[in-house]
């Protein structure tokens, strides 16, 4: 063959090989146009309905790129609109991100194009970016090439951040249930980083201000309630204590009275004597209504002392209570003094009598012992019915206890049934202890077994009553010997022989003269040591004093001048004489 023509079959032939080879090259943009298809892939999706108007209305979403797509829901309105450019794409997708996503991609993997076409499109998109993909795949057409990209981007997306599809749940993706719809929907995840915006929700951090909650915590201030320490605080009581602690000074007035000893000792001792003459002047009203004021008008007014005025003075004494004896006495003092000066002075007489009636009644008779050793001290109360035992012994008892000393009664008036009781009354009333007998119990065992007691439980003071008695009663002034032996053989019991250490014969002074013949009778049947003169209150007989003190030479230790519990009173024999022959004396009708 010639040559030339060798090489030109040469040069067909390649040129044919080249057209071959060409060829499908040149085929390929009839593949696009096969672009068409997106729509069929539309059908398939059906659920998409909604998403595929909202597609149309996204056209310019792609131009804004991701950051055009705000809301959530707007990413779900995306994804349909993505369906239609990726139905090419999903064959691929659906090769590489598996199954579920196949059901969605079936028809277009049928009719889209080859594989070919769509690989290149992968890597490219290994270049690109995800968000770009799902943005751009609505403007297929403006931008051919970059569809092929998307497709690629859906890859990496879904597996890693939008895997959790349950966010799009609730709009109610779930009809968008096309895993390709998924893929775009995982896209606006990312944009979910709007999210952050709803920082709008932090504004509910006004909840927060609900922190007003915490400020229950008042509650907790109810803890007020552990307030009540405040009681505690009442502890105004400490507060208290600060102004206690001003009484703390109190010793201070104790110091004052040392300081002015004597002037205020001597005040003292003033109002304590001017208190007791007021006692005394208002228990002796009634004797200084008698004999004293029939004396008094004797000398009222007269210049001198005649010798009718000596029988006017011996008349009124002898028929005084003061006893024929006391009475004889004194008329032989005012005798004497008017002898002496022969011109009497009436005040001067007066003077005479009111100094010897002192004279009788200022007896030896020293302080009693009421610490005595062996004690306890121990009295027995003895005299007639009815003439104030039992009453002074509850006026001893409380004197005693109110000196603080440990006092017990003794009811050894078995005899008399309210005896007991009364006895009892007065034990509450003043605060001490009593022994009670059995009823109709031999009074000397009562005796005996009370100031047993008395001694066994250290009491300092033992007082016993006994039961009253006529004078004139052998048998009963027999007994009340009895009992003083008991009394004696009860605080002797183990020592040596101690006798009780005071007892008191109890007189009423409202029976005159006959209150000394009584003393006589007691006196033979039992030494008594001290006189009680009761009753002086409601007497004119009060003279009767002088009589049994001088008759007697017995000292008066108390005197009763009412029924009160402070109405027993120390004899004081200078306090009676000053009340009782006072110079104001007025000229009343005395009594006898
Ligand atoms: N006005 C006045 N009444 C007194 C005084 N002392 C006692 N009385 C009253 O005299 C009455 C008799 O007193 P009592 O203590 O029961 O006499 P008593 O000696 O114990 O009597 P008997 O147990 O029966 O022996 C009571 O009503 C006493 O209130 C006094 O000093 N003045």
């Amino acid at each position: 063959m010639d040559p030339i023509i060798y090489f030109v079959v040469i040069a067909v032939a390649v040129a044919a090989v080249l057209a071959v080879v060409l060829r499908p090259k040149k085929e390929l943009p009839p593949a696009k146009e096969a672009e068409p298809l997106p729509p069929k892939a539309r059908e398939p999706k059906p659920d998409a309905d909604a998403p595929a108007d909202d597609a149309k209305a996204e056209p310019d979403a792609p131009a804004d790129g991701a950051e055009a797509k705000p809301d959530a829901d707007a990413s779900e309105d995306q994804a349909p609109a993505k369906d239609a450019p990726e139905a090419e794409e999903d064959p691929a997708k659906a090769d590489e991100d598996g199954p579920d996503e196949d059901a969605a991609s079936d028809a277009p993997a049928e009719e889209g194009p080859s594989d070919d076409a769509a690989k290149p499109a992968d890597a490219d998109a290994d270049e690109a970016k995800a968000d770009e993909a799902g943005d751009e795949a609505p403007t297929e057409e403006a931008k051919p090439a970059e569809p092929e990209k998307k497709p690629a981007f859906p890859r990496f997306a879904p597996p890693p951040t939008f895997a959790p599809p349950p966010t799009f749940k609730k709009p109610g993706l779930g009809k968008l249930t096309p895993p390709s719809v998924a893929k775009p929907a995982k896209k606006p995840e990312p944009e979910k980083a709007p999210e952050p915006e709803k920082a709008p929700e932090p504004e509910k951090a006004p909840e927060p201000e609900k922190a007003p909650e915490p400020e229950k915590a008042p509650e907790p201030e109810k803890a007020p309630e552990p307030e009540k320490a405040p009681e505690p605080e009442q502890v105004p009581e400490p507060e208290e204590e600060p102004q206690a602690k001003s009484p703390t000074p109190v010793p201070m007035p104790v110091d004052k009275p040392k300081v002015p000893t004597r002037e205020e000792r001597e005040a003292a001792a003033l109002d304590a004597k001017k208190k007791q003459r007021e006692r005394y002047r208002a228990g002796l009203a009634k004797t200084k209504r008698g004999f004293i004021a029939k004396l008094a008008r004797l000398f009222k007014g007269k210049p001198k002392v005649s010798d009718d005025l000596k029988d006017d003075i011996e008349e009124v004494l002898f028929t005084a209570d003061i006893g024929a004896r006391t009475a004889e006495t004194l008329l032989e003092s005012v005798t004497s003094e008017l002898d002496k000066k022969e011109v009497a002075d009436p005040d001067a007489v007066w003077e005479v009598i009111r100094r010897k009636a002192l004279d009788i009644l200022d007896i030896d008779a020293p302080e009693i012992d009421y610490t005595p050793d062996p004690g306890p001290y121990v009295l027995l109360m003895i005299g007639v019915n009815g003439v104030g035992k039992t009453t002074t012994l509850g006026k001893l008892a409380a004197r005693h206890v109110e000196a603080g000393r440990k006092t017990l009664l003794v009811a050894g008036d078995t005899f008399r049934a309210a005896a007991g009781e009364q006895l009892e009354v007065w034990a509450r009333r003043v605060g001490c202890d009593i022994h009670l007998g059995k009823e109709n119990a031999d009074p000397s065992s009562v005796l005996f077994d009370g100031i047993t007691r008395g001694r066994d439980e250290g009491y300092d003071i033992v007082l016993c009553d006994t039961a009253g008695r006529l004078h004139t009663r052998k048998e009963l002034m027999a007994e009340l010997a009895k009992m003083g032996r008991a009394a004696t053989k009860a605080l002797s019991k183990g020592r040596d022989e101690v006798e009780p250490h005071d007892i008191f014969l109890v007189l009423d002074a409202t029976i005159g003269q006959n209150a000394l013949a009584q003393a006589q009778m007691f006196k033979e049947t039992m030494a008594f040591s001290g006189l009680v003169l009761t009753k002086l209150d409601g007497t004119a007989k009060g003279g009767v004093v002088l009589g049994v003190v001088d008759e007697l030479k017995i000292p008066i230790r108390y005197i009763g001048v009412g029924e009160a519990v402070d109405d027993l009173r120390r004899f004081d024999p200078e306090a009676y004489c000053e009340v009782l022959f006072e110079n104001e004396q007025d000229d009343e009708q005395g009594e006898n």
